[in-house]
C-alpha cells in the first residue's frame, strides 16, 4: 500500500473541485485505488492536497495508467496538471491504527484456548462428533492459527498449510448440513464464553460475522456438487461498522 499526495494551487477553486467530483467516478472504478481524498486548505483557498492510496506504486504507475479508467480521469484533470506544486508517493510510517481483533481477543494463545475447548466439546457431540472422528490430532492447533491470521494476526496457516484453498479443500465432499453447521456455531460460542473470549458487543459482533460467514463457506463447499475454489486471498476480518470501544 503505497500513498500518492498531490499539491495544488490552483485560480478557481469551485471549478477545479467539480471537475475532481467527475474525475472520481472513474478513479473510484480503479481496481489499483483503495481509497482518495481531496482536502481544500483552509488558511488558503486555492491550495488542495489530493490524497489517493493505491496497491502500490507498480499498481499505479503500470496498471492504473495503462487503464481506461485513467482515460476519463484524466481528460477531467488535465487542465489543472499546470497548478500542480507537488506529486510523490509517499509511505506510512507512524499511523494511529485500531488494534487487530487478533489483539483484542487476547492473541494466540486466546485462539489455542478457544479451539481447545471447542473441539473438546465437538468431540462429544451426536451430530458433528462423526464428522471429525479421524482428524487430525493437530486439527484445533489448525484452527486456531486460522483464525490467527484471519483476525489480523500472524500468517503462520498460510505458511504452514497453505492458505485459503487448502482450508476450503478440507470440507470439499463433507455433505455439512444446515443443523451441523449451526451445532459447530453454537458450540464455538458457547467454547468462547468458557475461555472468556472479550464479551463486548463490539468484538463479539465482529467476531461472530466471521463465523457466520466462513460456516456457510464450510457448508456451500461441502456439498456434493461444488467446484474446489481456485487459491484465493486469505480472508481479513476487522471490525466492520462498530469499532471498538473504549470507555
Ligand atoms: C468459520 C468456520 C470454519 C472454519 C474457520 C473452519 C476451519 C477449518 C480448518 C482450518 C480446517 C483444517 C485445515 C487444515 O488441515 O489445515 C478444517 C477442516 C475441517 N472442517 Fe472446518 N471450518 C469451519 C467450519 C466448519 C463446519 C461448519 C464444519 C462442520 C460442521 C467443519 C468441518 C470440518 C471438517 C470435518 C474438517 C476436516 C477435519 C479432519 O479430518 O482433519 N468446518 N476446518
Amino acid at each position: 500500500m503505497i500513498v500518492e499526495y498531490i499539491r495544488y494551487r490552483v485560480p478557481d477553486p469551485e471549478e477545479f473541485e467539480a471537475a475532481y467530483r467527475r474525475a472520481v467516478v472513474p478513479l473510484g472504478r480503479a481496481s489499483q485505488c483503495l481509497d482518495y481524498e481531496l482536502s481544500r486548505c483552509v488558511d488558503e483557498p486555492g491550495c488542495h492536497v489530493l490524497r489517493i492510496t493505491w496497491k502500490s506504486v507498480q499498481d499505479h504507475l503500470e496498471g492504473f495508467r495503462n487503464s481506461e479508467h485513467f482515460q476519463e480521469f484524466f481528460a477531467e484533470i488535465k487542465p489543472y496538471v499546470s497548478n500542480i506544486e507537488e506529486m510523490r508517493h509517499y509511505e506510512k510510517v507512524i499511523t494511529k491504527t485500531e488494534p487487530t481483533l487478533f489483539e483484542w481477543a487476547g492473541g494466540a494463545e486466546a485462539f489455542e484456548r478457544l479451539t481447545e475447548t471447542f473441539y473438546g466439546k465437538v468431540a462429544n457431540d451426536e451430530l458433528i462428533g462423526p464428522l471429525f472422528a479421524h482428524m487430525d490430532p493437530g486439527h484445533p492447533r489448525y484452527v486456531a492459527i486460522w483464525l490467527s491470521e484471519v483476525f489480523g494476526g500472524p500468517t503462520t496457516y498460510s505458511q504452514e498449510r497453505g492458505g485459503h484453498a487448502h482450508m476450503v479443500s478440507k470440507h470439499l465432499g463433507k455433505g455439512i448440513t444446515e443443523q451441523q453447521r449451526r451445532r459447530w456455531v453454537n458450540l464455538l460460542m458457547d467454547s468462547a464464553d468458557e475461555v472468556s473470549l472479550p464479551s463486548d458487543p463490539e468484538f463479539r459482533a465482529a467476531f461472530a460475522s466471521y463465523i457466520e460467514w466462513g460456516t456457510r463457506l464450510a457448508l456451500y463447499f461441502s456439498k456434493p456438487d461444488a467446484t474446489p475454489p481456485g487459491e484465493g486471498p486469505m480472508p481479513r476480518w476487522g471490525w466492520g461498522v462498530a469499532p471498538p470501544y473504549r470507555p
